[in-house]
């Protein structure tokens, strides 16, 4: 096995994309002419890709995709150059039992190897030799249903340190905690198929062009395994980091699918190469935590319906255009107001800056009937509030059951204040709400020393 040196080809990489938390800006970054204060999250999903060795004289094309976190979770592929343009197509070829589709993953695939076929330049379209992609995800992703003696007996812990967690479960049926998985997954492998087969002259994840060529590739897979188009903020916060965030046109994404006519050529224009201006108009504006200032995570551990909310929202919008301006302008304000108080280290400030953000969340729940700051969460966050340490807290991005986000002091008297009020809080009320360990970060994509992986390494 060779280690990654910069000039080689198929090396072994690993990359990794962190969550989010949208902390302002829900539903009004759906909208051009508004934006969202979101920032990265400290649990990471990480790839580490490797060619696959093949003895001399034997022939086999196949790009293997596991999460050895879940059970039946080896997606094998084959994958065709399809006429008329269309582009690399995969095929998920089933072996043995059965497997669950994964279609963030095939879609990932059709979209990045068509991208590198095409712009690549010194490659024979449609030749990839074989690799292996290993996709781990940091603990806080899922709920888990197993105590750590169970985790252990599951295989976990492999490189000793119980690092990832193992389920016990397929995919389907984990938890999510809704960190943005999806969008984790899809930069992620996005950044290790272009760091395994681009010339590494042609694309370096740490440049400014080879962000811009990530994101933009990754937006478009994430929108198509979606089938919707969101505002991308998950996207762009996996490879940008955290940043107050406007959304890029809808209209950039072409309606055309993997292997129909046409969809190579508009794949790789649209996506472009990162260095011509293309007209991806997307805009990142950094912000980071004050020195001493957390963003915590609270598991609630129930699940929400994003698309049915956003439907009510905008319904609610077209038939009340005046008062759905007001409340948008406002929550506008609140995010700008929030940003340049954490750029400015204004801590002091930090609560009076995120009161308004809930209560006009909380209107826009009530006005459209989208369960946005539910008064279960309600009851529960202002007593929370009123913790020694804790700034302020919200139901982050769409809202809903399953998360809040707590702005608090960074120091083991706050965090052990805030886990005994989540205990006394679910013993109370018979339900399950507890501190997870993943906090706020600033980073979005990043190369990871191969190293750590080795055990991952078959
Ligand atoms: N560890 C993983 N391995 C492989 N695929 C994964 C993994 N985690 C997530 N996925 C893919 O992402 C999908 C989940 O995407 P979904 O958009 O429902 O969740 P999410 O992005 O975590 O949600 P949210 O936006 O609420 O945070 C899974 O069905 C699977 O296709
Ligand atoms: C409602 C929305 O503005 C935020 C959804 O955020 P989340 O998936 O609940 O973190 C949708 C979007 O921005 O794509």
């Amino acid at each position: 096995m060779s280690d990654t040196t910069i000039a080689e080809r198929n090396p072994t990489v690993a990359v990794s994309a962190p969550g989010k938390v949208l902390l302002a800006g829900g539903y009004i970054v759906l909208d051009r002419r508004y934006t969202g204060l979101v920032f990265g999250l400290s649990a990471r999903i990480h790839v580490l890709a490797h060619e696959i060795p093949t003895s001399e004289g034997v022939h086999i094309s196949e790009i293997v995709v596991q999460s050895p976190q879940f059970l039946n979770a080896t997606w094998r592929y084959g994958y065709r150059l399809v006429d008329n343009d269309g582009g690399i197509k995969v095929t998920q070829l089933q072996t043995g039992p059965p497997v669950d589709a994964n279609h963030f993953i095939e879609t990932t695939l059709n979209y990045v190897l068509t991208y590198i076929a095409y712009a690549d330049k010194d490659r024979t379209k449609g030749s990839f030799k074989p690799a292996s992609f290993v996709v781990l995800a940091d603990n806080d992703y899922y709920s888990s249903p197993l105590s750590p003696a169970d985790e252990a007996s599951a295989g976990a812990g492999k490189d000793g340190q119980h690092r990832f967690r193992h389920y016990g479960t397929t995919l389907r049926d984990a938890h999510k905690t809704g960190l943005g998985s999806s969008a984790a997954i899809v930069t992620s492998l996005t950044a290790a198929l272009l760091a395994h087969y681009m010339d590494p002259r042609a694309f370096d994840i740490t440049s400014p062009a080879g962000r811009r060529v990530l994101h933009n590739l990754a937006q478009l897979a994430h929108c198509a395994a979606q089938g919707k188009i969101g505002s991308g903020f998950d996207v762009a916060t996996a490879v940008y980091g955290s940043s107050v965030y406007q959304r890029f046109s809808p209209s950039l994404v072409p309606g055309v699918a993997p292997g129909e006519a046409g969809f190579a050529s508009l794949v790789t224009k649209t996506v472009g190469d990162g260095v011509e201006k293309d007209n991806w108009d997307y805009n990142i504006h950094p912000v980071a935590l004050p020195p001493g200032v957390a963003i915590r995570m609270v598991d609630v551990d129930c699940g929400t319906q994003t698309v049915g909310m956003v439907k009510k929202v905008h319904d609610w919008r077209d038939a009340h255009p005046h008062d759905a301006a007001g409340v948008y302008g406002s929550l506008q304000a609140c995010v700008e107001r929030l940003a340049e108080v954490l750029r400015g280290g204004k801590t002091d400030e930090i609560g009076g800056a995120m009161r308004p953000v809930r209560e006009l969340m909380r209107r826009m729940g009530q006005d459209s009937g989208a369960p946005i700051e539910p008064e279960s969460q309600t009851a529960m966050l202002d007593a929370l509030e009123k913790v020694a340490g804790v700034y302020g807290t919200v139901v982050p991005g769409a809202g809903g059951y399953d998360a809040a986000a707590v702005v608090m002091r960074d120091d083991k008297e706050t965090e052990q204040k805030v886990k005994e009020f989540l205990e006394g809080w679910s013993k109370e009320h018979g339900i399950r709400v507890s501190l997870m360990a993943v906090r706020g970060e600033t980073e979005g994509i990043r190369k990871e020393d191969v190293n750590q992986f080795r055990s991952w390494l078959h």
